[in-house]
């Protein structure tokens, strides 16, 4: 256990403005106190969500802004009380970095759903600092908030089961669809999606990706081992496939109707939403009413989910699909997620890309 230094400089990237372009940006990291953990980065995933925080999508970015949530790192100094972590363990962050641990959902191990909870990125901290996230060189993290990533998987495979991985195996647990056998649905297949196709075949599920397009179909079914693919404008193939699903995790970004997917549910099936849209969804009730379908909505997962999912798929053997991709390739990386260029995950190497040496070139040029 060392002392921790009141203040540190570090360079991320950061958005600026709207436009969402990441560029080095040095700031002063929050103080740490006697709970705190300093972490650094090795690597980091690229969520969908960073480009929605970083490109304003809700309307309440606050720049500069260092998006990443799904950071895998080393430890490197710890405060007095921690108990949970030493210096060398290799641990990850995630989306929520605070909670009340009052109210109710605190009290039963769900803070995501803390009405209080600080986000990694683009909230503030209790001393009033801007959080930043991790396309950074180091992260000051309390314990509570930190997992230990299991020695068993390698470290830029982990990232993306931080945010992606998650946030499919939370909702198939609190929603009761664990059990062998039931037929799932997984409406996007990019790094949620792809992870939910994973976890889902891992828990014994008949599942069908259910995709905007028929390029990803032998891959999702060579390679990922799905049963079934739906392209969703083949109305022919969507028709035969009514009535059919358990459930449908819906990963998709961007504005879309929900009728023809609640079609394929079953009596009592459940569209689940996932992706972050910031304008109405909207559908007649007889479509849920007919079927008594329910539509609902999950975020992340909680800490204890995430050490969960961890372990799972240490024990399925699962991976992550991923591309690994220096820090000085962030802007492209984040082009193309929006493009939907990625099989399935982008993970940016941010120890092996000297993010402090970037920021003295660019300061010097
Ligand atoms: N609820 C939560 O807690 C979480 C929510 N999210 C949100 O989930 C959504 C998905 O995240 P993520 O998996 O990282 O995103 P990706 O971009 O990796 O995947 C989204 C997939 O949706 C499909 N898609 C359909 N239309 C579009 C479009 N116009 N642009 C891009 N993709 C499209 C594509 O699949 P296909 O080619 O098969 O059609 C694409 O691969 C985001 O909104 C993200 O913010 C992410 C993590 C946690
Ligand atoms: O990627 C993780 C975060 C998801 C998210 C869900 C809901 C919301 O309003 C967000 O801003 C982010
Ligand atoms: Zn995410
Ligand atoms: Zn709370």
């Amino acid at each position: 256990m060392g002392s921790l230094a009141s203040e540190r400089k570090v360079v991320g990237w950061a958005a600026r403005d709207a436009t969402g372009h990441l560029s080095p940006y040095t700031y002063t990291l929050r103080n740490t106190g006697p709970e705190d953990v300093v972490v650094k980065v090795l690597y980091c995933g690229i969520c969908h969500t960073d480009i929605h925080q970083a490109k304003n999508h809700l309307g309440a970015s606050k720049y500069p802004m260092v998006p990443g949530h799904e950071v895998v790192g080393e430890v490197v100094e710890v405060g007095p009380e921690v108990t949970k972590y030493g210096v060398g363990d290799v641990v990850g962050v995630g989306v929520i970095v605070g909670c009340c641990r009052e109210c109710s959902p605190c009290k039963a191990n769900v803070e995501q759903y803390c009405n209080k909870k600080i986000w990694s990125y683009n909230d503030v901290y209790t001393d009033g600092r801007p959080t930043q996230g991790g396309f950074a060189s180091t992260m000051v993290v309390d314990q509570k908030f930190l997992v230990k990533i299991p020695a068993r998987l390698a470290p830029e495979q982990a990232a993306p089961l931080l945010c992606a991985g998650v946030t499919v195996y939370s909702p198939l647990k609190a929603f009761g669809l664990t059990t062998p056998g039931l037929r799932g649905g997984i409406l996007g297949l990019g790094g949620v999606g792809h992870m939910g196709v994973k976890v889902a075949k891992a828990m014994g599920h008949h599942v069908t990706v259910i995709s905007s397009s028929s390029k990803k179909r032998a891959e999702a079914m060579d390679h990922l081992g799905a049963d079934a693919y739906l392209v969703s404008s083949d109305a022919a193939a969507m028709a035969a496939a009514a009535d059919s699903l358990d459930y449908i995790i819906d990963t998709v970004p961007v504005h879309h109707p929900l009728e023809p997917y609640l079609a394929l549910l079953k009596l009592d099936g459940k569209h689940v939403l996932l992706g972050v849209i910031g304008e109405p969804l909207s559908f007649v009730s007889p479509m849920v009413m007919l079927g008594r379908k329910a539509i609902t909505g999950s975020f992340i997962g909680s800490i204890d989910e995430t050490a969960e999912v961890l372990q799972f798929c240490v024990d399925k053997g699962l991976t992550s699909q991923i591309e690994v991709v220096k820090m000085g390739y962030v802007n492209e990386a984040l082009e193309r997620l929006e493009r939907n260029d990625v099989r399935y995950r982008f993970v940016v190497d941010v120890a092996g890309s000297n993010v402090e040496e970037a920021a003295a070139d660019a300061a010097s040029n």
